[in-house]
């Protein structure tokens, strides 16, 4: 069974990630090359994750018995990359294997289409409908390196121009006056190569940890998130860094860490940086964020009389509307960024070159600069908590929450009298919007088998209050 969720198809490894559904998914793709009369040529990469390399040539065979060429990105490559080899060889579809942040067990498949973009869900719609119609298909081992000797499969490097895509949207020769001295952490993931070979040109000092192949991952998920990132902040103490850099395993997501080791939030990154556009580049146009991300960001671009718009989770959706109304930066919660002007999609290389840049130009910390924000922009407490269920458990939830539509009592709830909604939506999952600026957003993740809830409040005291009721009503 191949099901695409927020982003790419990710399943467990020997469960349902198989060299049979992979190559499976190599045919539905090229059944929908052809009845879309698309060019018949296909990228394919592949991260550090466990059989990555093997399983993207198993797709490469596949999409070639199908009667496609590849070009196939032979060294593990960051997703952005990938996405930048479909854009500038302008093709219709590209394929990326990797599980982004998922655990060890997972792998998956991220589908690109023109310009480089996540491939939007009429897309995967419309392969997993074509991996159910396909007949059984007729499953053969490793033709990888004959297919690459009568050249239907051709190997692809695209190092340079990423690397001169990042360069030309920031100031080189500022940053290169600073010295940086910085800590990164690649997570074990496929980011560490390129951005050392991009900070050192930069001329930054570069520490790194967990900077080797490791496909469990040291035991943990390569996401850059505040729990997983600990062995930083103790580092950072050490080190006496200037600030610290983690990426995601397939380095499309970026966390920045402060001098005294403070994790900073992915919210206020991309006030940060929208901030740092807006102010010191004197940059033109509005945001777009998921539903599931600081409300402040629209603040920030009504006071500077742009728009700002809210999409489903999902950084198709972000690239869409960027591409759509010319907006200057999109970003979620999760961590992901992309400005005007570099691939369509989410960098985590491109987010923190940006980042050193604004420090560089700023001269101010980063807790500084979050201050000014919050003099100008005001505060909300940003929250977000996870839980685990099981089968039974998610069929309750679903119930409850979407086909019964349990509407909660804010205002029953001692403190929470005040709190009225504005408005319910259930564009992806459930979202409250309050009168006071506030909002409530309960959904299931679609990468991993977790119920998350987000919200955004006035005291951290209220969040609390928000919270603990919800888990109330929702007996979880
Ligand atoms: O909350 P989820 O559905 O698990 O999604 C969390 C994140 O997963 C992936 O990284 C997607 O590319 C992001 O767009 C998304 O924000």
């Amino acid at each position: 069974m191949i099901k695409f969720g927020t982003g790419g198809w990710r399943a467990i490894i020997a469960e349902d990630f198989t060299f049979y559904n992979v190559k499976l998914l190599g045919s539905a793709i090229a059944a929908y090359i052809k009845e879309n009369n698309y060019q018949k040529k296909v990228v394919v990469g592949h991260d550090y994750r466990f059989l990555s390399g093997r399983f993207s040539r198993a797709l490469a065979e596949s999409l070639v018995e199908s009667g496609l060429k590849v070009l196939f990105m032979e060294e593990a490559a960051p997703t952005p990359m990938v996405m930048l080899a479909v854009a500038e060889n302008n093709l219709n579809i590209g394929a990326a294997v990797t599980a982004s942040h998922n655990s060890a067990e997972y792998n998956g498949v991220k589908i690109f289409v023109e310009g480089g973009r996540d491939a939007p869900q009429e897309v995967t719609d419309r392969l997993e409908e074509l991996c159910l119609d396909l007949e059984p298909i007729n499953y053969q081992r490793g033709s990888f390196f004959e297919l690459i000797e009568e050249s239907a499969i051709s190997y692809y490097n695209n190092k340079n121009n990423y690397l001169d895509s990042i360069f030309s949207l920031v100031d080189q020769k500022l940053i290169r006056e600073k010295h940086f001295k910085i800590l990164f952490n690649p997570m074990y993931g496929v980011a560490k190569d390129i951005m050392l070979m991009c900070l050192a040109s930069l001329r930054c000092y570069v520490d790194t940890i967990n900077d080797y192949r490791d496909t469990m991952f040291g035991l943990n998920m390569p996401a850059p998130d505040k729990e997983l990132l600990g062995d930083m902040k103790f580092q950072m103490r050490r080190g006496n860094y200037d600030f610290g850099l983690a990426t995601d395993g397939d380095s499309d997501r970026m966390a920045l860490i402060d001098r005294a080791g403070n994790f900073i939030d992915p919210n206020n990154l991309l006030k940060l940086l929208y901030y740092y556009l807006k102010e010191y580049r004197q940059e033109k146009g509005g945001i777009v964020r998921n539903l599931t991300t600081t409300h402040i960001l629209d603040r920030m671009a009504a006071h500077y009389g742009e728009i700002y718009r809210e999409v489903p989770v999902g950084f198709k959706h972000i690239s869409q509307a960027m591409e759509t109304d010319d907006l200057l930066l999109g970003g979620e919660s999760s961590g992901g960024l992309k400005i005007r002007g570099h691939i369509n999609g989410k960098d985590g290389i491109l987010a923190a070159v940006l980042a050193v840049e604004m420090i560089a130009k700023t001269g101010k910390t980063i807790q500084e600069i979050l201050a000014e924000i919050e003099a100008k922009f005001g505060y909300l407490y940003f929250y977000k908590i996870n839980f685990s269920y099981n089968q039974t458990d998610k069929a309750r939830l679903i119930k409850l929450l979407f086909v019964d539509k349990i509407q909660f009592d804010f205002a029953a709830v001692k403190n929470l009298s005040g709190k009225k909604i504005n408005k319910i939506s259930y564009q992806d999952g459930l979202k409250y919007y309050f009168t006071d600026q506030t909002w409530l957003s309960i959904r299931f993740s679609g990468t991993e088998p977790l119920l998350r809830i987000y919200l955004e409040m006035k005291t951290e005291r209220e969040a609390k209050l928000v919270v603990d009721f919800i888990k109330k009503q929702l007996k979880i």
